[in-house]
């Protein structure tokens, strides 16, 4: 089975889900040409978006989350050089020209950025931004967008949503703004709703209380929602769905639950242990050691191998596939998928900080006949154990 069949076909456990299919990307590329070389910023990624469904776009910065929403949004300059499809509803989008982008934008996919305070006119009130945003694409009155207007900051969760649309953006908090732009993206009913990093510059309660108004969005208008993050932890309870990106790619894919709790990619895994845990508080994160590659000059096989704790000689030579693992609708891209099954506490694998680098990875699996076992986890254990001894 083709990577296009898994990622675009009909009904298959991939698209999420079941409901209308908003959105289809599929096998969609990026290039950026510049006088340094060729950016490979997007390769190859597939992905749907149902009514109703929330879906997670996680990597760390550069992987090309947001490449991809731009070509969605069709925003990339004119020297980007996009290949594959993107079908909204029954419209391709790749090849239309910024104007005939227009009715889509706004309307039918509409997006929420990261700063409020670059996307919002200082010197307008907050409530005719928002009824222009209607007026640019609805016919009506002034007064009818502005009555629009005060029930998408109601919406949205503003109190006195009629005062407050006659104030300018430098009266309200950091969150509240942010509450004005999710307003903002929701005025024209859009079907699609991006939201580009939406909590990255807000305090955790303030956070939770965004990603909360944007699940009532979804409950209310029935909207797909994709939400762009560098932060596993943000999509934790909240996506229907994660893809996690890494080299301008997609490398792991499933339902919120398999990709937190089995993943089949190192990069998942260790992405999980850079995120604040309340279940293991008191341990140190890991944070994953190296740095991305570079999107000019990706390492021949795998993108992940120089810092993969699993590499071997073939992830090194040969870049893999998205293949469905063993659970359905959980796609991986990697050769040591099966192998990363088997080990018990893949965190370790990444513990550099607490127990210093593991220096045989394969000592934290069960048996396997590829690889030989040097040293059973719980003989680690025992040393790190007899190392924390007081030693008087
Ligand atoms: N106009 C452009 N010209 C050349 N390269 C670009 C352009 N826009 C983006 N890139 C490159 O494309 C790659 C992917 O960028 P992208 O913004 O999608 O990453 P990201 O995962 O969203 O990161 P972040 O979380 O930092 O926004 C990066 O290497 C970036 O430098």
């Amino acid at each position: 089975m083709s990577e296009l069949d898994v990622m675009g076909a009909p009904g298959t456990a991939a698209d999420g889900l079941a409901g209308e299919k908003l959105l289809r990307v599929e096998n969609l590329s990026v290039d950026f040409p510049t006088d340094d070389g060729t950016v490979h910023a997007v390769r190859d990624v597939s992905f749907t978006l149902g009514r109703g469904e929330v879906l997670g776009i996680v990597g760390e910065s550069g992987s090309g989350k947001s490449v991809s929403s731009m070509a969605v949004m069709g925003l990339l300059p004119k020297t980007a050089k996009i290949s594959g499809s993107i079908r909204f509803k029954d419209k391709e989008l790749v090849g239309l020209s910024y104007k005939q982008m227009q009715p889509v934008r706004g309307n039918g996919i509409s997006m929420i950025f990261q700063d409020p305070m670059t996307s919002l006119n200082p010197v307008y009130t907050v409530g005719w931004q928002l009824a222009e945003a209607h007026r640019a694409h609805h016919d009506v009155s002034k007064k009818a967008a502005m009555a629009k207007a005060v029930e998408a900051l109601e919406l949205v969760g503003i109190p006195q949503p009629d005062r407050r649309a006659e104030q300018y953006p430098h009266e309200f908090s950091g969150g509240m703004r942010q509450r004005v732009m999710i307003a903002m993206a929701i005025i024209n009913d859009p079907d699609v709703i991006i939201a580009d990093e939406p909590t990255t510059a807000l305090d955790v309660t303030v956070q939770a209380q965004i990603l909360d108004t944007l699940l009532r969005i979804r409950d209310e208008t029935s909207a797909g929602i994709m939400i762009i993050t560098h932060d596993l932890g943000v999509v934790a309870g909240m996506v229907d769905r994660v893809q996690v990106m890494y080299g301008g790619t997609v490398v792991e894919q499933g339902g919120v639950d398999e990709v937190f709790e089995a993943q089949r990619m190192p990069y998942t895994v260790g992405l999980l242990g850079s995120i604040p845990n309340p279940n293991l508080l008191g341990k140190r994160l890991t944070p994953i050691k190296g740095a991305p590659p570079s999107l000019m000059n990706l390492p021949q096989g795998c993108p992940f191998s120089p810092r993969c704790p699993l590499a071997i000689d073939i992830c090194r030579e040969t870049e893999p596939q998205l293949l469905e693992t063993d659970r359905a609708g959980h796609y991986a891209r990697c050769h040591r998928s099966d192998h990363l099954a088997t080990i018990e506490q893949p965190q370790r694998l990444f513990a550099h900080d607490e127990i210093g680098t593991v220096e045989n990875p394969a000592s934290l699996t069960a048996a396997d006949p590829d690889v030989p076992v040097a040293e059973d986890l719980a003989d680690v254990e025992a040393r790190l154990h007899e190392e924390e001894k007081p030693t008087s």
